[in-house]
């Protein structure tokens, strides 16, 4: 992959940093021009390492960024991990978010809809491959481009917090999860039994899904004792001002046992979801 040069930084994470890449050399097989490279120190590239094998089993994934292979190069001297990416040109749903008025109906309902639904589909996807995201945020949604009729086109990204779904394992109390993803977004289990299960990321699409309707996280804290205090005890606050199935679409992420929580196979089903199947014709 040493045909594409690191250009300038896009974003960093607790893994290292995100660079814009372009093509060296223009007779190369790969169909794109520009990359998204996401570099780690070698000695520190273990979450890289495992977000390279969980994207390359969603190859194809409609609403998962595409990964184009990994390599090591000699960075400043320093062995560096690569990961190629799809770049995404139009920022992230965070940014989407804040770019927003925030209040009463930050993003309007129907434009909810439809980005709600192709998370939905990236998630039902990352689950029927065996996988648990584990940080789904609006950070970690990546915008693709503008489709004038429909609307944005959204696809999940940030895979290193992922989790192979246990088989056959109940929810018992034990070591909280290691591998939790971040805290305003996690669901009441992380706190009590050590190991995911898809209906972790059914929460923190609820809470995802929440911002996207009210401009602010669903959690109002002053510290991590607190916060993690209200996901065990409090209920996440649901917007009043938003029709009747919105408010119930939530409601059922936020169910707090997760056996009961609702599937992404149900939700495809609830009639808010519904309607981005009219908007699609
Ligand atoms: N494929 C991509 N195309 C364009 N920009 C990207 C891409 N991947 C990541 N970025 C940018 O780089 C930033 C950091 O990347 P990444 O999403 O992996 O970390 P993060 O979620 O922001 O941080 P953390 O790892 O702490 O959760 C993102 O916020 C985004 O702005």
């Amino acid at each position: 992959m040493n045909q594409w040069k690191k250009l300038y930084v896009l974003g960093s994470g607790c893994f290292g940093k995100v660079y814009y890449a372009v093509k060296m050399d223009p007779f190369s097989s790969c169909a794109h021009d520009v990359v998204a490279v996401k570099c780690a120190d070698v000695s520190r590239s273990s979450s890289l390492q495992l977000e390279a094998q969980v994207l390359a089993t969603l190859k194809g994934s409609p609403h998962v960024v595409q990964f184009f292979g990994s390599d090591i190069s000699l960075d400043n001297n320093i062995l560096t991990y690569n990961l190629y990416l799809e770049y995404a040109s139009a920022g992230s749903l965070h940014d989407l978010i804040v770019n927003s008025k925030r209040g009463i109906l930050s993003l309007p309902e129907k434009q909810v809809v439809y980005l709600t639904y192709q998370l939905l589909k990236g998630i039902q996807d990352v689950h029927n491959t065996g996988w648990v995201h584990c940080d789904i945020k609006p950070t970690n949604v990546l915008i693709f481009k503008y489709a004038q009729h429909i609307g944005l086109h959204l696809k999940l990204s940030d895979f290193g917090m992922s989790s192979k779904i246990a088989q056959g394992m109940t929810y018992t109390t034990g070591t909280v999860m290691s591998n939790r993803g971040d805290l305003a977004y996690a669901p009441p289990e992380s706190l009590t039994s050590s190991f995911p299960g898809k209906a972790y990321d059914i929460w923190s699409l609820g809470c995802t899904v929440s911002e996207m309707m009210t401009g602010y996280q669903v959690w109002v804290y002053r510290n991590n004792n607190d916060l993690q205090w209200n996901i065990m005890y409090g209920d996440p606050i649901i917007p009043t001002y938003v029709s009747e199935n919105a408010r119930d679409f939530l409601y059922k992420c936020f169910i707090k046992d997760p056996l009961r929580r609702w599937t992404t196979e149900q939700l495809l089903q609830h009639p808010f979801i519904q309607q981005a199947y009219y908007m699609l014709g």
